[in-house]
């Protein structure tokens, strides 16, 4: 069976407290996006994985949709099975390919191996693998709190934007990054601010994490600069970067040519 794990971007950021769990307490706003890895996986008789596309430099054991294999493997008797995972969804991004991955594992068992989890157990599960992956499950635009699992569907809508994506070769740690961020409420609440009219958002919905990431790897402020003066309604950088999104009113093919030749540009009409 195969399955097609998706993006998501970060519609605004903001700490908002440190846990005593260790974990932070955020708002923001995740919203699905068309970049895509492929998950595909068959019944065997021995436990195999293999990966193509991007290298994610780390034993194939640790990755996120065995992790999630075997959170089910606990629970049910699934058979050993042999995974194809192509990466295509950039690494340590803030675009959530791992978690996503992660939550494509689960629905792809349960429907594969007709286990009847219901969706409330397999956000559950889901939140066991990471903060991110309980979005996955659904994949529909919400309003997130807590450690990002306490979602809530708003009905935002992009369609029509042409969205680009922009990767420049800096990996970024989520760990390192919670480690470095101030915690603060906003002025104004960002489920209110993604209201307004797209072309209100510039300076109003802002992210967390760029002041520290900014300062680190000026190129990812670039890359903002750079989306805005070309004419973008809107951009940001996307969870704990080093990604950065821009939503432009008409089609962006030849943006490409204005980053470096080992940045990854990906676009798309949404
Ligand atoms: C920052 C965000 C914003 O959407 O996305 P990414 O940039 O990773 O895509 C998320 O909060 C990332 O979620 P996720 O990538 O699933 O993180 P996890 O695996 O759960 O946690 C990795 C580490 O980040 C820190 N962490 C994560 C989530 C959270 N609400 N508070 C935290 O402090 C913890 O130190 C944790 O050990
Ligand atoms: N299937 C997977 N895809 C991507 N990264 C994975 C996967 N499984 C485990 N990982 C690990 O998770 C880390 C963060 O992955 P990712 O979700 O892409 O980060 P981010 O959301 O911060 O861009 C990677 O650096 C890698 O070590």
């Amino acid at each position: 069976m195969i399955t097609y794990p998706i993006a998501k971007i970060n519609i605004g950021l903001q700490v908002t407290s440190k846990r005593p769990d260790g974990f932070h307490n955020i708002e923001t706003v995740f919203y699905p996006v068309p970049i895509q890895d492929a998950l595909d996986v068959v019944a065997s008789t021995s436990f195999q994985i293999n990966i193509s596309g991007i290298d994610l430099k780390e034993d194939s054991g640790n990755n996120l949709v065995v992790k999630a294999y075997e959170l089910l493997k606990h629970d049910f008797e699934l058979p050993p099975v042999k995974i194809h995972l192509h990466k295509n969804i950039p690494v340590g991004a803030g675009l959530g390919g791992g978690s996503s991955d992660a939550a494509s594992m689960l629905l792809l068992l349960n429907d594969y191996f007709e286990l009847g989890i219901s969706e409330d157990q397999l956000l559950t599960y889901a939140l066991q693998l990471g903060s991110d992956c309980p979005f996955f499950i659904r994949q529909q635009p919400a309003f997130a709190r807590g450690r990002g699992e306490l979602l809530e569907e708003i009905p935002l809508s992009l369609k029509g934007y042409h969205l680009v994506v922009v990767k420049p070769p800096v990996h970024i740690s989520t760990a390192e990054a919670y480690k470095d961020v101030v915690p603060g409420e906003s002025r104004i609440s960002l489920k209110a601010l993604v209201r307004f009219p797209v072309s209100k958002w510039q300076g109003n919905i802002q992210n967390k994490f760029e002041p520290t990431v900014f300062a680190l790897h000026p190129e990812v402020r670039e890359i903002k600069q750079t989306l805005y003066k070309l004419g973008a309604a809107f951009a940001l950088m996307s969870g704990s970067g080093s990604a950065v999104y821009g939503l432009f009113r008409s089609e962006k093919k030849s943006i490409s040519a204005y980053f470096p030749a080992d940045y990854q540009v990906f676009f798309q009409k949404l």
